[in-house]
């Protein structure tokens, strides 16, 4: 209750609202403290049976003002309140308000925020503690700041200032779920409308504005708390999803998918997988590793056979090749011809960065494995899990998943049905501990292909295309030296494919020559284009070289003989060797440094020793290296005899330079022989470097028709 003392009379006291309200009615701002005084003079003497009121009750005097006189108080409300604007027409019967206290106020009196006012004004400064004391009690003054729930979603007394920055803030920045998850209080629940009006000493003129403006209000906050829950249901749905998905995702994840795997020993599932359709016609060219398992096919048939015997069975066994030989199918080919479960496993799968994983992988592939006796396990690149150990701080557990391996190895008998096929490229990597007798004690080799293989696989994968039936795989076969079987199967794709995109019906030489040329030399370079006068000199040089190949003895038949460029290469000239060469002789050897030789030396004889090019260098790079082999590995030189010398660089100066010399005789001899029989073959030399320049890429029979001085056919 607020005194409003006017000189040294009897105390009067008004509810400070309604001297808030007389301070906000600037209009008549006498009248409406006097009125309000004398109107209240009657019914707010505090009557003692009355409860006092909840409201703080303040004394002029306390607060410094009681010298004010009436009159003083219109200065005073004036200075107070600068920011009222005198003109505005506010009139004050109640306003239908919807919105809170504040801006209740803002509707009513035009007023923004009293406090802030209050602070600004000139006054403040002078009585700012008194003031100070108005402002903080009044803050906490519930009529002042109406506790009317429904405008504020929360009833509960809040700093009006607060209030009014938050508002204005979050009125421009926040969507309507943050402002109400912002703007929330907590606190005690609305009172009841009646209540409300009771406490409030709302004048009776205005309740039923009051009332307007309550339900008004209500339905806009219904609307806003809908929308408000709403969206809240809305985020704590998305948010739900979000932490499923991530939750899922991250049991997903390898990392605690393996940790949570290695754990709980829930490793990668080991699944066995029939090989029913792949048995031993499918494995070409390789046949003594074909009959050296054929006994294990025996055994998984029927293991008893051999236990009866008493006979014992090697455990692991080893297939050593080079890439692509056929190693993976083979095993594949003894699980399938036994038809037994088949376990594949890729040595380097077996690691992984976290300690242990490795040999936990190895205990759950072998307990499959012995739960489904008799069966294959295959390790392929067996050396990335048994290579050497090393025993390195940085690999500490480097030893574990080996000697998981060693230990499930001896873990099983013999004949218990589990044979184990390791498959590597580099056998000497392997652990010793890993090959001796007991563990992987039977090795297979699996070589590359010799002619007659390669010619078998050309066959097997022809048979799976649609090809000319002048296709002469063994002629392919025949270039081919040092193909694997994946080349191979390589080659016939990449034919068919030309074929296709030459829209033709069937695969031909043409295409399978050219997918050849193309895996040995790299795509064609059609775009390059050549000035006549290098192509003059490239189809001079590649026809020394097949003129010096025809007219040697020694030397292997020509295939072809092209000038368009593939990879590096301007042209070359391919040969082809009878079969494959397992030894060679001298005089073999010499015809292929001579070959070697016959590009420069035509360069040469026809246009000059100043005008040979650079285009020799890999034809000398390949005759010094059959000369060094001769003079250190093969024994071929008659000065230095049979002694071989591995590394030339830890020899002495006498004997360095006696193999060097040895080596320049060879090539000096190699290069007279050559310009000897391009001399004397002058012509055809000729005949045949047109032909190229005419059809750039011959076969060996057009070759032989232009050497015999026959006429091409116009293709
Ligand atoms: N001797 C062969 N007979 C038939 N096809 C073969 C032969 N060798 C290889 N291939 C073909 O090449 C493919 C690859 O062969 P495979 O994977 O068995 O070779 P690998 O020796 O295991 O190679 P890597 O050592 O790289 O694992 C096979 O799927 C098969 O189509
Ligand atoms: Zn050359």
């Amino acid at each position: 209750m607020f005194s409003l003392s006017n000189t040294v009379q009897p105390q009067v006291t008004v509810p400070l609202s309604h001297l808030i309200n007389a301070f906000h009615s600037p209009k008549n701002t006498s009248v409406s403290i006097s009125a309000s005084v004398s109107q209240n003079q009657h019914r707010d003497v505090v009557s003692e049976h009355e409860p006092p009121s909840s409201e703080p009750i303040l004394n002029l005097r306390d607060l410094g003002l009681s010298e004010l006189k009436i009159g003083q108080i219109d200065q005073l409300v004036d200075s107070l309140l600068p920011g009222i604007c005198k003109d505005k027409n506010v009139s004050s019967h109640w306003h239908t308000s919807h919105v809170s206290a504040q801006s209740f106020f803002e509707n009513k009196y035009g007023c923004l925020d009293i406090f802030s006012t209050l602070r600004s004004s000139c006054l403040y400064r002078q009585h700012s503690r008194t003031l100070k004391r108005i402002c903080s009690d009044l803050q906490y003054w519930p009529v002042f700041i109406q506790s009317r729930g429904f405008k504020t979603l929360k009833s509960r007394t809040r700093r009006l200032q607060s209030t009014s920055e938050r508002l204005a803030e979050t009125q421009h920045t926040a969507p309507s779920f943050v402002k109400g998850f912002l703007l929330r209080d907590r606190g005690s629940d609305v009172e009841s409308l009646d209540k409300l009006m009771k406490t409030k000493n709302i004048p009776e003129a205005h309740q039923d504005a009051f009332k307007t403006g309550f339900a008004e209000g209500f339905l806009k906050a219904q609307a806003l708390t809908q929308k408000t829950n709403d969206s809240l249901r809305r985020t704590r749905l998305i948010v739900f999803i979000l932490l499923v998905v991530g939750i899922y995702g991250l049991l997903k994840n390898p990392f605690l998918s393996v940790r949570f795997r290695t754990t709980t020993g829930l490793d990668s599932a080991v699944d066995p997988v029939q090989m029913k359709n792949v048995t031993f016609e499918h494995v070409k060219g390789v046949e003594e590793a074909k009959q050296e398992l054929q006994e294990v096919v025996e055994f998984l048939k029927n293991p008893q056979k051999f236990t009866v015997l008493g006979g014992k069975l090697p455990k692991g066994i080893l297939l050593v090749g080079p890439p692509g030989t056929g190693k993976t199918l083979l095993a594949r080919a003894v699980a399938g011809e036994a038809d037994v479960p088949f376990y594949y496993a890729s040595g380097s799968e077996f690691d992984e960065m976290f300690v242990g994983v490795g040999a936990s992988r190895i205990r759950n592939l072998f307990r499959e494995a012995k739960a489904n006796a008799p069966c294959v396990i295959f390790i392929d690149e067996l050396d990335s899990v048994g290579g050497k150990r090393i025993e390195s701080p940085m690999h500490p557990y480097s030893r574990q998943t080996i000697n998981q391996l060693l230990a499930e190895m001896d873990g099983f008998k013999p004949n218990e049905g589990v044979i184990i096929i390791g498959a590597t490229n580099f056998p000497e990597a392997l652990d010793n501990a890993l090959i001796r007798p007991g563990r992987f004690d039977m090795q297979v080799t699996v070589p590359r292909p010799d002619v007659k293989g390669r010619t078998e696989i050309l066959k097997w994968y022809l048979n799976k295309i649609k090809f000319d039936q002048s296709v002469d795989p063994e002629i392919i076969a025949r270039g081919t030296v040092g193909f694997s079987g994946a080349e191979l199967e390589n080659l016939v794709n990449q034919a068919a494919l030309k074929a296709a995109v030459d829209g033709k019906e069937m695969v031909t030489m043409k295409e399978l020559e050219f997918s050849k040329d193309k895996i040995l030399m790299g795509p064609e370079r059609r775009s390059v284009e050549i000035d006549n006068k290098n192509k003059t000199i490239t189809a001079y040089h590649e026809s020394g070289h097949a003129i010096i190949a025809y007219y040697t003895k020694d030397a292997m038949p020509i295939n072809k003989a092209t000038i368009m460029p593939r990879g590096p290469t301007l042209g070359h000239v391919s040969l082809l060797p009878e079969n494959d060469r397992w030894n060679e002789t001298r005089a073999q050897l010499l015809a292929q440094m001579d070959v070697s030789m016959g590009g420069r030396v035509a360069e040469e004889l026809i246009f000059g020793a100043d005008h040979i090019t650079t285009g020799a260098s890999s034809d000398f790079d390949n005759a010094t290296k059959i000369a060094k082999q001769m003079v250190t590995k093969f024994g071929m030189s008659e000065k230095l005899g049979v002694m071989t010398y591995s590394d030339t660089g830890k020899l002495s100066p006498e004997t360095q330079s006696a193999i060097e010399q040895e080596i320049r005789i060879l090539l000096r001899d190699s290069y007279e022989r050559a310009k000897h029989i391009l001399k004397t073959h002058a012509k055809e030399h000729k005949n045949l470097a047109e032909a190229l320049l005419t059809y750039e890429t011959l076969d060996a029979k057009e070759i032989q028709i232009v050497l015999e001085g026959k006429k091409l056919d116009v293709r």
